[in-house]
C-alpha cells in the first residue's frame, strides 16, 4: 500500500480516484506528496517520497534541481486548468473594454429612488468598445495561450502569437488563422490587447519590461495570467500612470501595484473553476498512481517521459545522472546476480537519466543486494522494485 499526502485544496474527485492500494493523508512516510500552490522550496523531503505531482501547470514552487538529487521524479498536470485561465482572460477583456468594474461601482454609489434619469445621462462615461475587429497579441503558445488565441478568432479578433519554443503538439492546436511573429516586439506592435502565458523561469523574468512596453500601442490593455515577475511590474505601473497602458490585469498582487487606477488584481484565481480544480486533481491521482505503481514518467518535468507496458512481473526503475556507462554498471550488477533482462529502456533529460528493467525472476534477497549495490553508485539517485500488482 502506498502512501500520499495531499497540500492545499485538492478536489475530492481526485482523492476519490484513488484505488484501495493508496491510503491518503493517513501514512507517517509518505510516497507521494499531491499539491497544488504549497511553498516546499525549502522543505525537507522525507527519505521515503519518491514522487511529487503539481495538480496545476507552474512548478515554481518546487526546488525540481533538489527533488531529482533526491531521486524524486516531479510531475505537473499539463493543461489541466488552462480553460479556467483562457475564459478568465477572455472575460476580463471584456469587463475592461466595457468598463465593467468602474460601471459597478457607480451604480453601488448612485441607489437613489429617481437614480434612472441620471444614469441615462452619466452612462456615456462607460461607454465601451468591442473586441470583434480588434488586435490580440499572445505571448506564449502552450496549454493556455492557444485556447486563448483560438477564442479569440473567435471573437473576430485578429491574433498574432510569438512562441520560438512552441512543440509539434501545441502547433497542432492552433487556429491557423494566428499569425506568428518572428520576435515579441513584433508581435505586440499595433495589438490592442496583450497577454502573456510563459512558464517563469531565468529566460522570461522580465519578458515584459520596459523596451518590450515601449513597442507597444497606446492604450494597450496587459495581463499577466502567468506568474508574478513575468511582467515586470514596476516598469508596468510607471506606463500605466502614463497611459500608455491603459488597463493592467493580473492574477499575482504585490505592493507596488495594490490598489492603484487602471490595476485589476485577482487573487491567483486562473484555475480555481471546480472544473479546473476536478481536472487537475483527477489528473494529478493517475499521475501518483502511474508513476508508483509502473514507474511512468509521462508529464515528468524533471525525468524523460517514458511509458512502457509492465507486463514482468518485477520492474526495476532508476534515476541516475545522466553520464557514460551508468547501464554498463547497472547491467553488470544484475548479471552478476544472475538476474536475466527481459526489457531495457534508458533516456535523458539534460543532466538527469532514468532507466526501467523488467525482470521475470527477482527473489527477495537478490532485490535486497540489487538495491544495496545499485545505491552505492554515487551517481544514482534512486533505486526502485515494483512488484506488478
Ligand atoms: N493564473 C493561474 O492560476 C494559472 C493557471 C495555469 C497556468 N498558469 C501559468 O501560465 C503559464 C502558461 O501555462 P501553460 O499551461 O500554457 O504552459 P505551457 O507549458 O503549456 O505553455 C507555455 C508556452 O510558453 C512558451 N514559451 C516558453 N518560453 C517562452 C518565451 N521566452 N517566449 C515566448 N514563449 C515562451 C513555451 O514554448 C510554451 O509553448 C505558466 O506560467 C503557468 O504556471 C497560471
Ligand atoms: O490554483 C492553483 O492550484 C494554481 C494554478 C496555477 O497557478 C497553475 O500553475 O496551474
Amino acid at each position: 500500500m502506498y502512501q500520499v499526502k495531499t497540500f492545499n485544496a485538492i478536489a475530492q474527485s481526485g482523492l476519490d480516484a484513488f484505488t484501495d492500494n493508496f491510503q491518503i493523508n493517513s501514512g507517517e512516510d509518505p510516497d507521494a506528496y499531491l499539491i497544488r500552490s504549497v511553498n516546499l522550496r525549502d522543505a525537507e523531503f522525507p527519505e521515503s517520497l519518491k514522487t511529487i505531482v503539481r495538480a496545476g501547470a507552474g512548478v515554481n514552487n518546487v526546488p525540481v534541481h533538489a527533488a531529482t538529487e533526491h531521486g524524486i521524479a516531479v510531475f505537473n498536470t499539463p493543461g489541466s486548468n488552462a480553460n479556467a485561465v483562457k475564459e478568465l482572460v477572455l472575460g476580463l477583456m471584456i469587463a475592461t473594454s466595457r468598463n465593467l468594474f468602474a460601471a459597478n461601482q457607480y451604480s453601488n454609489e448612485h441607489t437613489e429612488a429617481d437614480v434612472s434619469q441620471r444614469t441615462e445621462k452619466d452612462k456615456t462615461k462607460f461607454n465601451g468598445t468591442e473586441l470583434y475587429g480588434k488586435k490580440l497579441a499572445v505571448v506564449g503558445l502552450g496549454h493556455v495561450g492557444s485556447l486563448v488565441a483560438n477564442a479569440a478568432l473567435e471573437l473576430g479578433m485578429t491574433v498574432v502569437g510569438y512562441d520560438p519554443l512552441m512543440s509539434t503538439d501545441a502547433a497542432w492546436n492552433i487556429n491557423n488563422q494566428v499569425k506568428r511573429a518572428a520576435s515579441i516586439r513584433r508581435a505586440v506592435k499595433d495589438a490592442d490587447f496583450v497577454t502573456v502565458h510563459v512558464p517563469k523561469n531565468d529566460d522570461t523574468l522580465s519578458l515584459i519590461s520596459t523596451k518590450e512596453i515601449a513597442a507597444m500601442k497606446q492604450g494597450v490593455v496587459l495581463f499577466n495570467y502567468s506568474r508574478i515577475g513575468i511582467a515586470n511590474n514596476k516598469a508596468v505601473l510607471k506606463a500605466v500612470q502614463d497611459k500608455k497602458i491603459s488597463q493592467y490585469c493580473t492574477d499575482f498582487g504585490e505592493p507596488i501595484i495594490a490598489d492603484q487606477p487602471n490595476v485589476t488584481i485577482t487573487p491567483h484565481i486562473g484555475g480555481s473553476t471546480l472544473e479546473a480544480e476536478s481536472n487537475g486533481a483527477v489528473q494529478g491521482a493517475n499521475t501518483v498512481m502511474n508513476y508508483l505503481e509502473s514507474g511512468d514518467t509521462t508529464h515528468a518535468v524533471n525525468l524523460p517521459s517514458m511509458r512502457i507496458p509492465f507486463e514482468a512481473p518485477f520492474r526495476l526503475t532508476m534515476i541516475h545522472k545522466n553520464v557514460p556507462n551508468m547501464v554498463g554498471q547497472i547491467a553488470t550488477h544484475l548479471a552478476d546476480l544472475g538476474i536475466n533482462i527481459e526489457n531495457m529502456s534508458n533516456a535523458a533529460r539534460k543532466d538527469t537519466a532514468y532507466t526501467m528493467i523488467d525482470v521475470n525472476t527477482l527473489s527477495k534477497a537478490d532485490g535486497d543486494a540489487l538495491v544495496k549495490e545499485l545505491n552505492e553508485i554515487p551517481e544514482i539517485y534512486r533505486v526502485r522494485i515494483i512488484k506488478h500488482n
